[in-house]
């Protein structure tokens, strides 16, 4: 099994790209038939979200209205559970459909607050589109209306995921090899 080094923590080939690239394209199935003719406005939550929110949108059948925002709270593999704005987002999100595009949901505390946040910004919707999800890691209430792949509790790196920032390039998924 694949191996690869960040720092000081080793991680095992865990999800192929072709298992992503496959659930994303069922994600966008949903999503094609729900949000047609809605004029929803998605938001990439970045930086995690990059290459899944490029692989989605190559997915979707409309041209649709994309923005961006940064929100951050790990350090390392762990949550801090303080979270900051560090771009917000610039569109006005009064009376939109708004999809929040995620890489991943695991405390749940960033989805948490950035879905009360856009609620307060004057959302009329908040849906969340995640790639992954960690149920098994809830520790916020909230849960997301497209899942691309549940996982279990591991600390994972690769389309787009980090591990302090390095580890965002590796088109697989691959997950923390504790020793
Ligand atoms: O459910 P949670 O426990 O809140 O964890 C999920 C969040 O953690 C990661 O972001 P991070 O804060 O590492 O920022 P990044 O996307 O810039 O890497 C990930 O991209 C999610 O946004
Ligand atoms: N890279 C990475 N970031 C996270 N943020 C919350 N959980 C994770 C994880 O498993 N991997």
């Amino acid at each position: 099994m694949k191996e690869i080094k960040i720092k000081d923590k080793v991680f095992e080939e865990y999800i192929s790209a072709e298992t992503i690239q496959n659930a994303v394209k069922e994600m966008a199935k949903k999503m094609n038939a729900d949000l047609k003719d809605k004029d929803p406005l998605f938001v990439c939550i970045m930086n995690g979200s990059f290459m899944f929110a490029s692989d989605l949108m190559q997915q979707l059948d409309e041209f649709y209205e994309v923005a961006f925002a940064r929100y951050s709270s790990y350090s390392g593999t762990e949550s801090t559970y303080k979270l900051k704005e560090v771009m917000p987002v610039t569109q006005s999100l009064e009376g939109r459909i708004v999809v929040i595009l995620e890489d991943l949901i695991d405390s749940g505390f960033t989805m948490m607050h950035v879905k009360k946040h856009f609620y307060d910004l004057g959302a009329k919707e908040v849906l969340i589109a995640t790639m992954l999800d960690k149920p098994a890691a809830r520790k916020c209430p909230v849960e997301a209306d497209y899942v691309g792949i549940s996982i279990a509790n591991d600390f994972i790196v690769g389309h787009g995921l980090d591990y302090d920032d390095y580890g965002r390039m590796y088109n697989d998924i691959y997950k923390i090899k504790l020793s």
